[in-house]
This record gives structure tokens, C-alpha cells and sequence, in this order.
């Protein structure tokens, strides 16, 4: 995985807009998936989620990363402490002068902020997950947080009451929906990487459910591919398409600018598990990703799911 180029530790004097820019280029290098949802954004909501998008690649690479192992529960304290001063208003590195100036745009609460440095801890202690409700809370908080955290900037949709007496205008906070595809998401990435994760003697897949497949931890660390795991690959993978049935569901909640690039990047996505079943299931040598022609077969179906209401 490629290394953030390190920000400057002082801020002389980057303006707002080279500290997007900054955002920009380290979505756009990390993660080809939301970087193109983010263009079919308008220019406030999509630098907001470059911000947002460069602060949770931060935390993330913090126990990921190169220089994962110098990191402690004293690193990540320390994180939590810088978080407080930028929403406070006080950026500490250039990247931060962007999600502070995304802070006062936009609604986000610390709360989703503070859940995914918890989940940054689980990956310090944790490399096993016995039942799905484990695996569920570390899913929560490195991902469905991100869920969160874009409803903050995607906004929603006030709904007018179509009969006379329903002049009032209803608001539905698709929260549980958000929640839902950050856990979507996750799951994907999980079946996607599992190779990766097996290399660093991690097993995110439940254990449970290696058992109820009749399939050993050794066969995982030595990526072996029987019907066991064909059956048992195939169960996660319908599980992560019900979070994304779910997710669909909110779509039509968010502000209508923020429709087109959610479909886009719920589909693009979903269609790492399209590729997994095409690839029989071979996750240890090969890595499931959508070809570009896909992804840009897919911008047109999204907008017209996005136009549907
Ligand atoms: C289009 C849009 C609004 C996207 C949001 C982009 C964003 C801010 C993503 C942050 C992702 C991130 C770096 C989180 C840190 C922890 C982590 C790595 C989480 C996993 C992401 C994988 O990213 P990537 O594929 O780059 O990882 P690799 O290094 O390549 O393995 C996760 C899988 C979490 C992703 C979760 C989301 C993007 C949340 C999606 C939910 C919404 C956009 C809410 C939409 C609203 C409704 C109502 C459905
Ligand atoms: N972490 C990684 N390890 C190895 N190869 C990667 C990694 N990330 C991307 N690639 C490679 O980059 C190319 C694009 O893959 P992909 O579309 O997944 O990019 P991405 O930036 O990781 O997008 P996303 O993270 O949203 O899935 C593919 O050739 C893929 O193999
Ligand atoms: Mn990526």
C-alpha cells in the first residue's frame, strides 16, 4: 500500500484550497472507487469528502500502515487528541486545514470520528473475530462511521407532504442506511483482501463461520480453495448484499446532487463481489477489482437508479 506523502508537521502558510488539493490527490491515488464518486459531486461536498476521506486514510494507516508497528494505544490517544484541537478549530497539519474548513461548512459531529480510532484500537489487539456481532462492531466503527460522516456532507432531501394538510416539510435521516453501506463496504473489502490480511496473520472472517463450513484456519493461511470455501465465500457475500439492499433503500432520502455519486459508489463496489464469484473465489491470487470500462458502464445505470425515486 502506497505511503501518504508526509504533510508538513508545521503549517506556515498552505491556503484552504492547496490543502484540498492534497485531499484531492490521496483520494484520488487511494481509492479509484470513491475518488470518481466524488466527481459527480458539487465542489463543496466533494472537497468535504476529500477531507474527511485524507483524516479516516490517516487513522487508518496509523495500525495499516508502513509504520504500523510503531504505533500504540498511546499513538492513537495522542490522535484522538489532535482530532479534539481541529474540531476546535485548530489544524495541527497541512491536511487538516481542509477538514477544519469542511467543519464549518458542514454538520459532522466528533462522535463517528472518535468510533473509528476506536476501531483502530480493536485492529491493535484483535486478529481473530469469533461471531458476525464482533466482526459487526469493528465493521461499525471503521466503516459505518464513514457512513455517518458523509450523510453529514451528502444532506437530505426535505420531502413535501403531497395532501393539503401535509404542508409541512418531513425529513428522513437515512442513518441506519449510511450505517448500512460503510458496512457493506467493509464487508466487501474484507472478502477482497482477505489474502493481504491472512499475510499479516489476520483473519477478519468470523470463526463461527469457518466452522460451520468446514473450514480450518490452516486451509485459510494456506489459501486453500475447496467447495468449503466456494460455499463459505458465497455466504459472505450474500450477507454483504443485503447491507447494500438496505443501503439502496436511503438513497432516495439524500439531497438530489448526492444521489448519482452514492449509486455510483455503492455499484462500483458491489461489483468487487461480482468479480470475486467470476474469479471462483480466488482471493489469494489474484485481487478482485472492477476494470475501468466496468466502472464507467456503470455511471449511466447509476444515474438513472439515481433519477427513480
Ligand atoms: C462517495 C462517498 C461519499 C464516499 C465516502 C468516501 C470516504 C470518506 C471513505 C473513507 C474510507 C476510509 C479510508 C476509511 C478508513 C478505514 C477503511 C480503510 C475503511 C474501508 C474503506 C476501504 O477504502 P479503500 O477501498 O480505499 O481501502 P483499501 O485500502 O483499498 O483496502 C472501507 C471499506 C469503508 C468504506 C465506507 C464508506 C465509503 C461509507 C459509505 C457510506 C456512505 C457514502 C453513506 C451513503 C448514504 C446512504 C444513505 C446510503
Ligand atoms: N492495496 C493494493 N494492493 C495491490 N494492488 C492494488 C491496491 N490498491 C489498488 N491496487 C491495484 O490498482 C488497480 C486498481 O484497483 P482498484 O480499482 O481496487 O483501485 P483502488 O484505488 O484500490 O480502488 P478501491 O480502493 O476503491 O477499490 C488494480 O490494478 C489493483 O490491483
Ligand atoms: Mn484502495
Amino acid at each position: 500500500m502506497l505511503q501518504l506523502p508526509k504533510p508538513e508537521k508545521t503549517c506556515s502558510q498552505p491556503s484552504v484550497e492547496s490543502a484540498y488539493e492534497y485531499c484531492r490527490q490521496i483520494t484520488a491515488e487511494y481509492s479509484k472507487t470513491f475518488y470518481l464518486g466524488t466527481l459527480l459531486m458539487p465542489k463543496a461536498k466533494r472537497q468535504a469528502i476529500w477531507a474527511i476521506y485524507v483524516w479516516c486514510r490517516r487513522t487508518d494507516q496509523l495500525v495499516d500502515g508502513p509504520e504500523a508497528e510503531l504505533t500504540t494505544i498511546e499513538t492513537l490517544d495522542q490522535w484522538e487528541k489532535n482530532l479534539e484541537s481541529i474540531f476546535a478549530g485548530s489544524p495541527l497539519e497541512h491536511p487538516d486545514i481542509a477538514l477544519v474548513d469542511t467543519l464549518q461548512r458542514f454538520p459532522l459531529d466528533i462522535q463517528p470520528f472518535r468510533d473509528m480510532i476506536a476501531g483502530q484500537r480493536m485492529d491493535l489487539k484483535r486478529d481473530r473475530y469469533e461471531t458476525f456481532d464482533d466482526l459487526y462492531l469493528y465493521c461499525y466503527r471503521v466503516a459505518g462511521t464513514v457512513g455517518l460522516m458523509s450523510n453529514a456532507v451528502l444532506g437530505v432531501e426535505p420531502v413535501i407532504g403531497s395532501s393539503p394538510w401535509q404542508k409541512n416539510q418531513t425529513l428522513h435521516e437515512p442513518t441506519q442506511e449510511a450505517i448500512a453501506l460503510g458496512i457493506a463496504n467493509q464487508l466487501t473489502n474484507i472478502l477482497r483482501d482477505v489474502g493481504e490480511d491472512t499475510e499479516r496473520g489476520r483473519i477478519y472472517l468470523p470463526l463461527e463461520d469457518l466452522r460451520a463450513f468446514n473450514y480450518s484456519e490452516e486451509e485459510l493461511f494456506n489459501g486453500v480453495i475447496n467447495e468449503n470455501w466456494r460455499q463459505l465465500m458465497q455466504f459472505q457475500i450474500e450477507r454483504a448484499r443485503e447491507f447494500y439492499t438496505q443501503a439502496e433503500r436511503g438513497i432516495r432520502d439524500l439531497s438530489r446532487d448526492s444521489r448519482w455519486p452514492v449509486w455510483t459508489a455503492l455499484m462500483l463496489y458491489q461489483g468487487i463481489l461480482d468479480v470475486i464469484e467470476r474469479n471462483q473465489y480466488d482471493v489469494f491470487n489474484q485481487r478482485a477489482y472492477v476494470p475501468k470500462p466496468k466502472k464507467f458502464f456503470y455511471l449511466p445505470v447509476a444515474w438513472l437508479r439515481s433519477q427513480a425515486l
